[in-house]
């Protein structure tokens, strides 16, 4: 029995709608990237589709499942950096973050440290941005949150971190991957290669029933069918190599920034 990390935001989706939640070969624990993040590190899960930063903190000791990931080429739509003032005049004014992220919450620092050359001052928080608004001059939240921010048109400036990532180092932006402690090898890799491909069959019949996809975010949501079918028109879920390029990219430069501790090597099971 493998135990896995579900995330219950509209961007997993594509992963999860035919997935099925209870499995002869799977449980699974509903959680926000974070949370999922803490469980696999602590052993309390197998295996879930966790933050990139968080694989970064962990890369010695996790295998990534090779072609799944939460990708995108550019904007995003749901990973945003609601500001009361342009991004350059940030310098030591107070970013609100998330407590649902660890890698948008580090590509927000390297994009204002790295690109706009600006020292904000850091506060975590849960994710409610006219709370955050009490207590900064910018917010960042992610998924499901920052749709429903977007939505209702705050007055602010709106900035999509996964379009400021590609307009500053050309390169996709992974959000998330797919990651599974290597100990669990000597034990459970006939388990976990099922299930992998259980998340290959569930992805695969997705992609083929957006449909379905749409539909259910627009009930969990509100918000039209063309908004939907846009938002996932940006989103990857596999890991070719432009967009593992594009993950190298992102671990490299938190390692540059100081981050992460070490220079992450990525390592992919089963071998393709
Ligand atoms: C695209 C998104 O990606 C998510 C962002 C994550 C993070 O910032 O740590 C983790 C998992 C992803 O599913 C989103 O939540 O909007």
């Amino acid at each position: 029995m493998i135990r896995i990390g579900h995330n219950p935001n509209t961007n997993m989706l594509p992963m999860f709608h035919f997935l099925p939640k209870e499995h002869p070969l799977l449980t699974s624990v509903t959680a926000e990237p974070t949370g999922h993040n803490a469980m696999l590190a602590k052993g309390q899960i197998d295996m879930a589709p966790i933050s990139a930063f968080s694989y970064g903190e962990h890369w010695q000791d996790y295998f990534i499942l090779p072609n799944l990931s939460v990708s995108t080429k550019g904007r995003v739509g749901s990973i945003l950096l609601f500001s009361k003032v342009p991004l350059e005049n940030l310098d030591g004014l107070t970013v609100a973050l998330t407590d649902m992220s660890a890698t948008s919450v580090n590509l927000t620092k390297i994009l204002l440290h790295r690109f706009y050359g600006v020292f904000p001052k850091y506060v975590t928080l849960p994710s409610n941005l006219s709370d955050m608004f009490l207590q900064a001059d910018a917010a960042l939240l992610i998924a499901d949150s920052a749709i429903r921010s977007a939505q209702a048109k705050p007055d602010c400036l709106i900035y999509d971190l996964g379009a400021e990532w590609l307009k500053q180092t050309g390169h996709s932006m992974t959000y998330a991957v797919w990651a599974f402690p290597k100990k669990l090898l000597t034990q459970q890799a006939e388990e976990i290669k099922n299930v992998y491909h259980l998340l290959l069959e569930a992805k695969s019949k997705a992609l083929k029933q957006m449909e379905d996809i749409v539909q259910a975010c627009q009930v969990m949501l509100g918000g039209s069918i063309d908004f939907w079918k846009d938002y996932f028109t940006q989103f990857h879920y596999d890991l070719d190599p432009a967009l593992l390029s594009g993950l190298h990219k992102y671990l490299d430069l938190c390692y540059e920034e100081k981050l992460l501790p070490s220079r992450p090597i990525i390592e992919r099971w089963p071998e393709e």
